[in-house]
């Protein structure tokens, strides 16, 4: 379980706390999003998470230890795959696995496994300018696979992609954390997005970020989207619109 206490957190060049006593947790094997208007906050908090960012006061714990103390605590997907160029995607996955000083045999075949599970074993020796969109941020989710954290934070990964793909990738990725079992926070700005992916919506209302609403999903998983268009998702997706366009200055 992932537990914020009373997390306060000040950029330098700020004069007020960006997150002010904040408290909240996450299960394990959920998968939960945090939506909130842009520059509310939201990446802040996965920052504070993974270690990137320290806090100013208050505990940041991951079952029951302070994160920073949990070895491979955290992964992290950014919004662009971050894959470079001039590596063969096999070598691109590696990368981590090289700096950890792993095995070069462990290392192969670790990434052998990996391809195979996210269905792109064929793409091994291609570079990413081979690879669509979609396959990009299924190696970038590989990587973060590899990572071996429980705990898997999702950065707006589909914002970039064409709405076609993004919706297959939605479904790819529910069966991908239901086969892994890992917890997935993941940040979006898409209300649907958030609504078909998540069993609970973490709602930022407001900035400093001093606490999150927590809204349950009413559907099961495996999710259909002819669901979408129940009464009471319906009402859930009205609710957070609404919320969020309270917010928004323009
Ligand atoms: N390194 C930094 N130094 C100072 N201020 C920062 C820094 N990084 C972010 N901020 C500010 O903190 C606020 C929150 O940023 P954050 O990136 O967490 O928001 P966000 O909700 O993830 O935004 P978005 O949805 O647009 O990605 C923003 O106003 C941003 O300008």
């Amino acid at each position: 379980m992932l537990e914020f206490q009373h997390v306060t957190f000040q950029y330098d060049s700020e004069d007020f706390n960006i997150i002010d006593d904040l408290s909240f947790t996450v299960e394990p094997e959920e998968f939960i999003s945090i939506i909130g208007i842009s520059g509310c906050g939201k990446s802040t908090i996965f920052k504070l998470t993974n270690g990137l960012l320290k806090r100013k006061s208050g505990n940041i714990l991951l079952n029951g230890q302070d994160i920073a103390s949990v070895k491979h605590a955290a992964g992290y997907m950014p919004q662009k795959d971050l894959l470079f160029p001039w590596r063969t995607i096999e070598k691109n996955l590696c990368l981590p696995m090289e700096i950890a000083k792993v095995p070069q045999s462990e290392q192969t075949q670790r990434v052998s496994d990996i391809l195979k599970e996210v269905g792109l074993s064929d793409y091994a020796a291609k570079y990413p300018k081979d690879l669509s969109g979609g396959m990009r941020q299924r190696i970038s989710f590989a990587r973060t696979l590899l990572t071996d954290a429980d705990l898997l934070l999702l950065d707006e990964p589909f914002s970039a992609l064409d709405a076609l793909t993004r919706i297959s990738m939605q479904e790819w990725l529910l069966k991908q954390w239901q086969h892994f079992h890992k917890t997935i926070m993941f940040i979006t700005h898409d209300v649907e997005e958030a609504i078909f992916m998540s069993s609970k919506i973490y709602l930022v209302k407001q900035t400093p970020i001093h606490e999150l609403e927590v809204l349950k999903v009413p559907m099961d998983y495996p999710r259909n989207r002819n669901d979408m268009g129940r009464p009471e998702i319906v009402e859930l997706k009205e609710y957070l619109i609404d919320q969020l366009r309270k917010q928004v200055i323009i």
